[in-house]
């Protein structure tokens, strides 16, 4: 079986390729950004007409959220046109395709879990372009898994867990905004969670949720991660108004999980467990 991962260097794809080294999956072919430009269409054609893959994660995307507020073309093209471009492909090859999306494509206003019929309605760039990419996709094709997740950090790439250890190296004392709450999500979790649903050729195709369990701030996540890896640094809570982002955020992004638990029968770790395990892997590794 083959299995094209795009964005295969990046966190998630990372992940992936150590889950499934660990458990033995064989066939996937982890593609960077010049071997697997999901805006290149020709270049997709080829890839698709020589693999005929089985199965495409797209793990690619413009991730920068700050930045995707003064670059909308580009963050378009990468989230919207790319998503699109592997659904085409997707559709003449009959491969299934499972993508992944962001709690960001919800305003995040209201103290509740939401869940996957719950209106989407984005209020920064990143978000509105990743859920142009989700409708795009899902007007395409029918052999879909589109799998909404939420604050990934992993022991690979950039993400808050390594930015706080190093900022928490670097200063006596950091401000970290209290007022935005979510639910972090261990990317070696959630690459578990695709070779799952792979592993069992489950046909449940459709928009899930998949974060780890729990719910935090910003703040105690990062109290969390230094208290976890013994780091002294004082942590300072702040409003999100004390510490201005060209991106607005959402407040309450937490994600109602049940449909991916009851559908596909994944079961989800706790966020603390999960970041616990990630933090003895960074220092195992310095
Ligand atoms: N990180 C997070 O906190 C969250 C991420 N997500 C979603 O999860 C998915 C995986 O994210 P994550 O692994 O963390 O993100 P990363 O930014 O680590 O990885 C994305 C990868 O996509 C690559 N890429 C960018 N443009 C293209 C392109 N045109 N063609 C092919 N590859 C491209 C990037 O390459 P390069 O770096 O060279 O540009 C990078 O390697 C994304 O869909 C993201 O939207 C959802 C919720 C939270
Ligand atoms: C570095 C830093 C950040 N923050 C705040 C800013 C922001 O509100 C929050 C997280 O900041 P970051 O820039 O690391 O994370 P951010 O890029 O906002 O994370 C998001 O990324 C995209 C891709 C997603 O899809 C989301 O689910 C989410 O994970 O922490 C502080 O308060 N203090 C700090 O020192």
């Amino acid at each position: 079986m083959n299995i094209l991962v795009f964005g295969g260097v990046g966190q998630l794809g990372q992940c992936l390729k150590k889950v499934a080294d660990t458990r033995k999956i064989e066939g996937l072919i982890y593609l960077d950004e010049v071997q697997g430009n999901i805006v290149d269409t020709a270049l997709l054609k080829s890839l698709f007409e020589q693999y005929q893959p089985q199965y495409v994660i797209n793990c690619a995307a413009y991730t920068a959220v700050d930045k995707a507020e003064d670059e909308v073309d580009l963050s378009r093209l990468i989230n919207k046109t790319g998503a699109e471009n592997i659904a085409n492909a997707c559709v003449e090859h009959n491969t299934i395709l499972i993508h992944i999306s962001t709690d960001f494509v919800f305003e995040g206003n209201v103290p509740k879990a939401l869940n996957e019929e719950d209106v989407a309605e984005p209020i920064n760039v990143y978000g509105l372009t990743k859920l142009e990419g989700e409708q795009a996709i899902a007007q395409i094709t029918n052999q879909y898994f589109t799998l909404r997740t939420s604050w990934l950090y992993s022991e690979f790439a950039n993400n808050f867990v390594k930015t706080m250890l190093r900022l928490g190296k670097e200063r006596d004392e950091l401000g970290v905004i209290i007022d935005q709450v979510g639910s972090p999500t261990y990317a070696v979790d959630l690459a578990g969670c695709i070779l799952e649903i792979i592993t069992s050729k489950s046909d449940a195709y459709g928009l899930y949720h998949y974060s780890n369990e729990g719910v935090t701030s910003w703040y105690d996540f990062a109290k969390a991660i230094f208290e976890l890896s013994n780091c002294p640094v004082k942590v300072k809570p702040l409003k999100t108004i004390e510490y201005p982002t060209k991106a607005t955020r959402p407040t309450y992004s937490v994600m109602d999980k049940s449909k991916i638990k009851s559908s596909l029968g994944i079961e989800i770790p706790y966020w603390r467990d999960s970041l616990a395990i990630c933090i003895k892997v960074l220092s195992a590794k310095s």
